[in-house]
């Protein structure tokens, strides 16, 4: 039977609708099979599918366990929950430990403060269980608005703050809104981490790409970008947003204050969105040098000249000190945006209800935790403190690892959770790649990940500029594992070099 009546040849013909899968790989969203998602790509699946290897009594493999080191998901690997965090959560999952009977036993097991919170939330939420309003709990967005205000110094609206599942739903939000044909254009870095490649795929709009300077710790060139858009528009590409990830990952860089202010005069200058990703505002190692600006102060600090510019602000609680990945919680503020926008942003949002209650009430204390003469707030600042000398130390002593291999180069990571090292492969190595039909940097990455039980990512997960190779690892294996987990990456390097060398 021909492949369908009507000529078509796309399978719709009746004779394949009596037989056969009707949803086939053929037929499904053609822009759904363009997403690429290197962060839980083929490194990750080998990765999962040797950790149920390893549960087998005769292993082949030398190593007891995956080290995750593909994805900045803190607690996967240890790092421990905020306390108050989570007394405040679980008062408001089983509100009848707040009633009056119970408060004598209460007052032994939580801080006076966590139940007064959990109290005020409630009052607030009425119960966790229930659909909140779709941009997110009004109290919660004051809160936001309040610290918003706090750390910039300028005014903040509650209106115009969307609390979300995570800061990628908001990003995936805000760029279907901003695609409004499939020849928008939306700038993003090179090396970016792909929610954003992976969601202009799913939207069908067009990445216009804009490398960071490796050679300047990965510093953004105005020069890069101007040139980025001149050339996509004359292409005919109508560009309409630039995505700066600050700090950045995978790259780490915290971008120092003038190179803000002439990206906003760019943007200003060339009428492009400012889409500014600051879900690792607090990750900053060296705050005596870089420390972190948002745009929004950075904005409001450059006068009327800019009062209409447009920018969009994405905060998250899966980073910073908190870690809070699977809780998926986070907010975006709109500046500048005009609203009848905003109320078709509103309209999406309530397409999915609402943000999960529980991220909401994360949100709430990422940005309110306890303060200074309240009960948790001595603990609260050892456990935060803890976490981020942690990471700092970590940081450094992972770039100081690879910097000691063969062939690697690794900048100090200024922020972020991730260090992302350029390795110059011997000849024999990147043919050998390229016979297992493998980039080289996948190869090597493949290879670390068979030897050690290290699962990175490689850099083409990211983009890179062509001819060089890199990969992102995380600094988050425990401290106590950690000097194990590097000599295991230098053992492996060591012993992988000698096998391709030239
Ligand atoms: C720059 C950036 N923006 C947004 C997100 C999404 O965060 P939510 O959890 O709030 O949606 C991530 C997550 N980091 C990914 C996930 O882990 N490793 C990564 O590179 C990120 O790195």
């Amino acid at each position: 039977a021909s492949s369908s009546e009507d000529g078509s040849g796309n399978g719709s013909g009746k004779e394949e609708r009596k037989s056969g899968k009707i949803l086939t790989i053929d037929n499904i969203n053609p822009h759904v099979k363009k997403v690429e998602y290197a962060v839980r790509g083929e490194l990750a699946i080998r990765a999962d599918s040797i950790s149920y290897e390893l549960l087998e009594p005769c292993s082949k493999y030398t190593f007891k366990k995956i080290v995750h080191c593909n994805i900045g998901n803190p607690q996967q690997l240890g790092q421990k929950p905020i306390t108050f965090f989570r007394q405040v959560v679980s008062l408001t999952q089983y509100p009848y430990l707040l009633l009056p009977e119970n408060r004598s036993k209460l007052v032994t097991l939580y801080p006076t403060d966590a139940i007064e919170r959990a109290q005020t939330l409630l009052e607030n939420i009425g119960s966790v269980g229930a659909y909140s309003h779709s941009q997110g709990i009004q109290h919660i967005r004051k809160n936001v608005a309040k610290f918003i205000e706090e750390r910039d110094g300028y005014p903040s609206d509650p209106n115009l703050i969307f609390l979300t599942q995570g800061a990628s739903s908001g990003v995936q939000n805000m760029l279907q809104i901003i695609t409004e044909h499939p020849n928008v254009g939306i700038m993003i870095p090179i090396p970016q981490y792909p929610l954003y490649s992976a969601s202009i795929s799913l939207y069908n709009a067009r990445p216009v790409h804009y490398y960071l300077n490796e050679e300047q710790d990965w510093s953004l060139d105005i020069r890069e970008i101007t040139s980025s858009v001149s050339k996509a528009r004359k292409n005919g590409i109508d560009v309409r947003a630039l995505v700066i990830i600050n700090p950045g990952n995978p790259t780490g860089q915290c971008l120092p204050l003038e190179n803000m202010r002439d990206i906003i005069d760019f943007c200003h200058r060339e009428r492009i969105i400012l889409l500014a990703d600051e879900v690792y505002q607090t990750n900053i190692y060296q705050p005596e040098t870089r420390p972190f600006h948002s745009f929004k102060k950075v904005l409001r600090s450059m006068g009327d000249a800019y009062k209409n510019f447009e920018l969009v602000s994405f905060h998250s609680i899966s980073k910073g000190m908190i870690g809070e990945c699977g809780q998926r919680g986070g907010y975006f503020e709109l500046t500048g945006i005009d609203a009848k926008v905003a109320e078709q942003l509103y309209k999406v949002a309530s397409v999915d209800l609402c943000p999960n209650v529980i991220g909401q009430i994360m949100v709430d204390l990422m940005v309110n935790p306890p303060k200074l003469g309240e009960p948790s707030y001595e603990q609260y600042k050892k456990e935060i403190t803890a976490i981020y000398e942690s990471l700092r130390r970590r940081s450094q002593k992972l770039a100081v690892c690879f910097n000691e291999l063969e062939g690697v180069t690794c900048t100090n990571a200024q922020g972020s959770m991730y260090c992302f090292p350029t390795i110059r492969l011997p000849e024999k190595l990147i043919k050998a790649a390229l016979t297992a039909e493998k980039q080289p940097d996948e190869f090597y990455c493949l290879a670390m990940l068979e030897a050690t039980g290290v699962c990175v990512v490689p850099g083409n997960g990211f983009g890179q500029k062509p001819g060089t190779w890199h990969f992102r690892s995380t600094f988050l294996p425990s401290e106590e594992l950690f000097d194990e987990f590097c000599d295991g990456i230098r053992k492996f390097h060591r012993e992988f070099f000698e096998k391709y060398r030239d």
